[in-house]
């Protein structure tokens, strides 16, 4: 099997696993997964496709540019400038974007604060993470409508130790050196997420 038909298999399944899920509410997400880092080559999900349903036109080839390595009616997803972000900043081999209410929600109570940090979890070790008082941060940018000043803001937060950024009420992009790596991220942090915002109602309910 050559690497691409490998690499879009991979990216499928993962894009089946996460839509049954249901993260890809009204079309939103995009997926990638790198195919060579010299020249930079990856697959992308089609702009403004339902990513629940499988079908051989879900993903294309795009260059360093973003541009489609082949002729095609496609286009490529919307923020594929933040997927080649993190591939030039990284070296993720698969980078995943979702909206779901609890990255939503999370995004907005603390975006004032620029970040949210979780400690004394279990599945902070998701992230290699195993100190007793070891803890995981994620970033919140703004959501500029303006995706080239996005990807840049996305940038600028991406550093070592960094496995994901959310994007305040829009959602949330996360890599990994593979796909199994990077749909662990994104899971890990969706459970931190919603551990968090039920923990934090039980105890207003509880204390109130
Ligand atoms: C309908 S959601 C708005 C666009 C978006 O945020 C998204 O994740 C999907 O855009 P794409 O171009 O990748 O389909
Ligand atoms: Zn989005």
């Amino acid at each position: 099997m050559s690497v691409i038909k490998e690499r879009w298999e991979q990216l499928a399944d993962v894009k089946d696993e996460l839509a049954a899920r249901d993260w890809f509410p009204g079309t939103s997400g995009n997926l990638s997964i790198k195919v060579s880092s010299e020249p930079l080559r990856f697959l992308v999900t089609a702009s403004g496709k339902d990513k629940r349903k499988r079908t051989a036109e879900d993903f294309l080839l795009v260059d360093e540019y973003c541009s489609a390595v082949e002729e095609t009616s496609l286009r490529p997803s919307a923020e594929t400038l933040i997927h080649r972000e993190v591939y030039q900043k990284t070296n993720a081999g698969c980078c995943l974007h979702v909206h779901t209410i609890d990255n939503n929600v999370i995004s907005e109570l603390y975006a004032g604060e620029g970040k949210i940090t979780f400690k004394s979890q279990e599945l902070i070790k998701a992230f290699g993470i195993w100190e007793e008082d070891g803890e995981i941060s994620i970033p919140i940018v703004e959501n500029y409508a303006d995706i080239p000043a996005l990807s840049r803001e996305i940038a600028n937060h991406i550093e070592a130790g960094i496995y994901g950024v959310l994007i305040r009420n829009h959602g949330i992009t996360v890599w990994g050196k593979d796909a199994f790596e990077a749909k662990k991220h994104l899971e890990a942090f969706e459970f931190l997420f919603s551990y968090h915002l039920k923990i934090k109602s039980l105890t207003n309910l509880v204390h109130s």
